[in-house]
């Protein structure tokens, strides 16, 4: 099967990584085409994948083409090109809906949502299909999101906060983990701060295996560490009374920001359906 990349940014390169160190697929079964091409050139020294000339000739060969480019770029790259009415088109974007690919493409249509630790085989894609592919167009994504993590099936009214659970979470709690280590140092300045960046990694590290391999919940886990009537607790208290507002904030703001994108998506595909067809053939 080859496997199409258009678009060799953080997800395309994601997805080269994931997908070659998984052992799934062979380099040689992925065709990668980037506006850029010197993107190619130090990836394809680790991985030998074909490198296509023109994202046509990627449409052309794919089985199967993920489209790794930003959401604005995404309707106007696919109305540029001619789509074999086979192919299988998977759109990574967010903000792009199968309703929007749908009115670029006829065939089959995937929107997935992968996630940057993909590259070490882990974290969640979630994924949701048209119509229009088949079982065993269902069955060959799902073999290859499964090899970048676990994959779950989602609708469009679930998928923009899942998204931040899976797929925002990796910079998000990067994010938290930067504000942890600032704070100590603010109220330690004996500490370094780099040492409390390498202390806050191993213990968020032990953490992760904590709850992945003796299967720990959250409360369990925190039964463990806040001894009754210690330091802990004390520090669960402000969590408790500050975080909520926090993540409510966080949620509403990343759901604004997708609802806007949706919004652009929308104008895009509303003034390209409104333009005469030799208004179309004069603006491109
Ligand atoms: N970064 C993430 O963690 C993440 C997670 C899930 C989904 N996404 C989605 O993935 C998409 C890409 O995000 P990213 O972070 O990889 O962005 P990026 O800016 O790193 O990559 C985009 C790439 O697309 C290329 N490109 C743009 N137009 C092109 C064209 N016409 N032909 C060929 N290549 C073209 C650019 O050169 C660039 O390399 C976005 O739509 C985003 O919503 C990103
Ligand atoms: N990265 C993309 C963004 O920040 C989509 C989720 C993760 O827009």
């Amino acid at each position: 099967m080859n496997i199409g990349i258009i678009g060799l940014g953080n997800m395309g390169q994601m997805l080269v990584k994931g997908l070659c160190k998984s052992g799934m697929i062979s380099p040689r079964d992925l065709i990668v085409y980037n506006r850029t091409a010197e993107k190619a050139t130090a990836l394809r020294q680790l991985y030998p994948f074909q490198v296509a000339e023109c994202a046509q000739t990627v449409c052309q060969k794919a089985d199967i083409l993920f489209l790794c480019t930003k959401p604005l770029d995404m309707l106007p790259l696919l109305r540029e090109l001619s789509l074999p009415p086979h192919l299988h088109l998977v759109s990574v974007a967010a903000g792009v809906s199968l309703a929007d690919l749908e009115s670029v493409h006829s065939g089959p249509v995937s929107k997935v949502i992968p996630t940057v630790t993909s590259e070490e085989n882990r974290g969640v894609s979630l994924y949701m299909n048209n119509a229009k592919v088949t079982p065993s167009e269902r069955a060959a994504l799902l073999q290859l999101l499964e090899a970048l993590g676990t994959v779950e099936e989602i609708t469009e009214a679930a998928i923009e906060t899942a998204t931040i659970l899976t797929s925002s979470a990796p910079g998000l709690i990067a994010g938290i983990l930067e504000e942890f280590a600032q704070a100590a140092v603010r109220h330690t300045p004996e500490l370094e701060l780099d040492s409390a960046r390498r202390m806050l990694v191993e213990t968020m590290i032990g953490t992760s295996l904590l709850l992945e391999r003796q299967g720990l919940g959250f409360d369990q886990l925190i039964e463990r560490v806040a001894t009754k009537g210690g330091i802990t607790q004390e520090g669960l208290s402000v969590l408790g009374r500050t975080l909520p507002r926090a993540f409510d904030d966080l949620l509403h703001m990343t759901t604004e920001k997708h609802t806007l994108l949706k919004q652009l998506v929308r104008r895009q595909n509303d003034s390209h359906t409104s333009k005469t067809p030799t208004q179309k053939g004069e603006s491109q």
